[in-house]
């Protein structure tokens, strides 16, 4: 029986569910590859950890050395996350001839094309299907099964975290920092959560799926990001009584050789099939001229899901070994779009402030959105703590907007002139609103 060698570069929540994955489908997996897989080496920062997964001892070390210059080693699997020093080892490895496939969006999103030039250069295969909503197989869909489409926009629910986040406040009023300590109980945060409540996780998977789908170099500086933090308990109340729900959203659209790239929270129509995905679950809607509209769901976080994504890209590289095809597709970056500038994205938008609950408030708030050219679609007016409003003093009303759509440019000033009148304390929160349902 052949064997194959593989080192991994992390034993935490994607690597112990790896590691299931090797130890459990051994029989399978050489069926499908011809190959017995084996893990030779696996890099972890402390030892002395207990592991959730019983492997032999003598493979764990805590020298990098010992996984990337194994010339045993065929396939390195990255799961440990990280930048500088990972992009280190993984360009060593790809230097000593190693196939990487690895679930670091971080990387990717920043160095993608760096390392996909050294691969193709090498004739290594370079994969990380789990870098983008962890099970959903949307990396190799773009890349290969819609390769001849010309594809016009990607969006969708990127990260999982946040997903949860939003869901459980929506559907049982939980406290956000609660819920967040269960999403990392569960694995599904990043070692540092800043990165999925800010939206810079989404941010770096929205930039990768717009390099793919647009054949264009976008990378994570490029996108224009905005987290959740700000949504309160509040805005989830207003948009259930508009008809909406919160959802962090990855926006990537091409339109006149320009590219829209953002992360934003998004009031999404109840009727709108996102509205429907909740928990850790992701989805990705995908318009192509050819194609039309498909949309991609599945678990974006988690051991075993984010695991099953990783082994697909390992039999994929197993695959290309046997029939010495390795290196076949490359970065595919050769058009060089404009990015639009934020400033010019247009969108309807919803408005929370607080407001004196007094004759000609309303009256000064429009006449600003009107003289910015930002009509409104319609207004709802709460006032005092008996509707809810606990900032509200004797006197004060919660004023929630939605607009037509605005420039983003127009809409910012307006907002800013409506914060210094006089009878306005507060403007709490804009959020984009998504057009559009079933
Ligand atoms: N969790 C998820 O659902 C998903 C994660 N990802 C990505 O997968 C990667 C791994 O995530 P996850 O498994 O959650 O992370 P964890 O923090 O659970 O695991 C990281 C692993 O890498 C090891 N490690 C980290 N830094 C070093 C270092 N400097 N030297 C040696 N070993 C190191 C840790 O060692 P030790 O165990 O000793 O601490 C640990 O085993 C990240 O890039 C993440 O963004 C992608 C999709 C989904
Ligand atoms: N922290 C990420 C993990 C997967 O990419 C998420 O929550 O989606
Ligand atoms: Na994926």
């Amino acid at each position: 029986m052949e064997t194959i060698k593989v080192g991994l570069l992390g034993l935490g929540t994607v690597g112990t569910g790896v590691a299931r994955i090797i130890k459990e489908n051994q029989e399978d997996l050489f069926k499908k590859t011809g190959y017995h897989i084996e893990i030779k080496k696996v890099l972890v920062k402390n030892l002395n950890k207990k592991r959730n997964i019983e492997l032999s001892e003598d493979i764990f070390t805590d020298n990098p050395l010992d996984v990337i210059m194994d010339k045993d080693i065929q396939v390195l699997i990255e799961v440990m996350g990280g930048i500088e020093e990972t992009k280190k080892h993984i360009i060593d490895a790809i230097n000593q001839g190693k196939h990487i496939v690895t679930a670091n969006k971080d990387l990717i999103a920043i160095s993608g094309q760096e390392l996909f030039e050294l691969a193709d250069q090498k004739k290594c295969d370079l994969m990380y299907e789990a870098a983008v909503a962890g099970a959903i197989p949307i990396v190799r869909a773009l890349k290969e099964s819609l390769a001849a489409d010309d594809i016009v926009e990607v969006m969708g629910i990127l990260n999982g975290t946040t997903n949860y986040i939003l869901s459980k406040m929506t559907q049982e009023g939980a406290d956000f920092a609660d819920v967040l300590k269960e999403a990392q109980e569960l694995g599904y945060a990043e070692a540092d959560p800043t990165s999925d409540v800010e939206g810079y996780d989404a941010a770096r998977k929205t930039a990768i799926l717009a390099s793919i789908a647009f054949s264009s170099r976008v990378t994570f500086d490029d996108v224009n990001v905005e987290g959740i933090t700000k949504i309160s308990a509040r805005d989830i109340a207003y948009a259930k009584d508009l008809g909406y729900v919160i959802k962090l959203l990855g926006v990537a659209k091409r339109e006149n050789g320009q590219i829209e790239v953002r992360v934003n929270p998004t009031f999404i129509p109840n009727n709108h099939p996102l509205a429907a995905v909740n928990g850790v679950y992701n989805a990705v809607f995908v318009k192509g001229k050819a194609l039309g509209d498909a949309m991609f769901y599945g678990r974006g976080a988690g051991e075993l899901p984010t695991a099953s994504a990783v082994m697909g890209d390992v039999v994929e590289v197993l695959r290309n070994i046997r029939s010495n095809s390795n290196g076949r597709i490359g970065c595919t970056c050769y058009h060089d779009k404009n990015i639009k500038d934020i400033n010019d994205i247009v969108s309807k938008s919803y408005i929370r402030l607080l407001a004196k609950d007094e004759p000609g408030v309303l009256a000064g708030v429009t006449r600003i959105l009107g003289e910015n050219n930002v009509s409104v679609e319609s207004i709802i007016q709460r006032g005092g703590r008996s509707a809810g409003c606990e900032d509200c003093a004797t006197g004060e009303a919660e004023v929630v907007l939605v607009t037509h759509t605005v420039r983003h440019e127009q809409l910012q000033k307006a907002t800013k002139e409506i914060g210094k009148l006089a009878q306005v304390a507060r403007v709490y929160n804009i959020v984009r609103v998504e057009e559009g349902g079933k």
